[in-house]
């Protein structure tokens, strides 16, 4: 993931639903306390932000393999065997959402390894981005990339960067859904805006720090070492092709009137920079991850309710009803979000404190 998105007033956060109990919405890297509490009669979720709790142990980014009875578990509470296998550290302590409890509104994005969708939580009436990686032959490779997405994004936790509030997926299913704070705008388009200037504080120097730089992995992501090699080779490759031009036809005097031509202004560069750069990295990308249907494939939007216009009825059957997801129990006992699924302190997740009557 590689956008930071801009967050339009508090709009959302206005909209936000409140769960029964305190949930780790930020799906347990976040170093936020958040709770709920009642007021008036009614529950609000509050953050707070000041105060930085210790944990006993945070998710590592260096994943590691569940032990036997956690995959049993994992599996048990919905994850799928595939993910459960290779990326158990990166879903301990988390229970997923059902994906027909989403409704697809819109398609909004479209990332190296993803589609993103608008779509309202139907159990809390958010609107939320879905992001959907879906894994061709669930390579392990690819599922581990991803994994190691989630483990970073779950220890992020800043003002300025999105969060990860939860994963959908199923026992049955081969795709999994990131499911985030819907964001007005992204860095890129708010970057083409000459209006808009950005200030050091709105990046990374901000208090709470999204987390301790020391912590981070050390290499970086091995999308980002393929989308090097890949620029690489493209120059070396373009570089290659011109010294040919060049030894054929030595001269093309309507070419050199072009690269004369004067250089647009910065912003309209800019965007052109990054339409070119997702270009190229979406023509060469090679993971089996990257490749997605068609628009119209893709889950289809739309469509009335308990159709398609519901998350990916092809990839996302209908699964045995698992007890903290099934939608036939009262609300009030759905675990609704990705939350705690066993002690994340025995296994390694983030433990989070209740905290009550704040
Ligand atoms: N939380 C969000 N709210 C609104 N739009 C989003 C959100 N997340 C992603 N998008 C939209 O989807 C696009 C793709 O996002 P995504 O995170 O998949 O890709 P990326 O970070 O640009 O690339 P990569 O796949 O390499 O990480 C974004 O550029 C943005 O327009």
């Amino acid at each position: 993931m590689g956008c930071v998105f801009g967050k339009e007033s508090s709009v959302e956060e206005r909209r936000e639903e409140v769960r029964e109990e305190k949930v780790d919405v930020g799906v347990g890297g976040s170093g936020r306390e958040v709770e709920n509490v009642k007021e008036g009669g009614e529950e609000k979720r509050i953050r707070h932000s000041g105060e930085r709790r210790r944990r006993s142990s945070k998710p590592n980014p260096r994943l590691s393999n569940p032990s036997n009875n956690v995959h049993g578990e994992q599996v048990a509470a919905g994850w799928p065997s595939w993910l459960s296998k290779v990326a158990g550290e990166a879903i301990n302590g988390l229970v997923p959402r059902r994906a027909d409890t989403f409704e697809k509104l819109d398609k909004i994005g479209q990332g190296t390894y993803s589609n993103v969708y608008k779509a309202r939580d139907t159990l809390t009436g958010k609107i939320v981005a879905l992001k959907k990686v879906r894994f061709d032959n669930l390579e392990p490779e690819s599922v581990k990339f991803m994994a190691r997405e989630i483990l970073i994004l779950r220890r992020l936790d800043h003002p300025n960067v999105v969060k990860l509030e939860g994963l959908v997926t199923s026992r049955m299913s081969c795709s999994l859904y990131l499911v985030f704070e819907y964001m007005a705008h992204d860095l890129a388009g708010l970057a083409t805006n000459p209006a808009i200037k950005f200030t050091e504080p709105q990046f990374f120097t901000t208090k709470p720090y999204a987390c301790d730089p020391s912590s981070l992995p050390k290499y970086p992501p091995s999308k980002e070492m393929d989308a090097k090699l890949r620029d690489e080779e493209a120059r070396r490759l373009r570089a290659a092709g011109r010294a040919n031009v060049d030894g054929v036809k030595k001269s093309r005097p309507r070419e050199r009137v072009g690269r004369g031509l004067p250089i647009p202004d910065a912003n309209a560069e800019l965007q052109a920079n990054i339409d070119r750069r997702r270009l190229i990295t979406h023509a060469n990308a090679k993971s089996k991850s990257e490749k997605f249907p068609p628009p119209h494939q893709d889950g289809a939007l739309g469509y009335p309710l308990g159709s398609s216009q519901h998350m990916d009825p092809i990839f996302d059957p209908p699964d045995i009803p698992f007890s903290s997801t099934n939608l036939s129990q009262p609300k009030s006992n759905i675990h609704t979000w990705s939350g705690p699924l066993v002690d994340p302190g025995s296994v390694g997740a983030p433990r989070r404190k209740k905290k009550h009557g704040r």
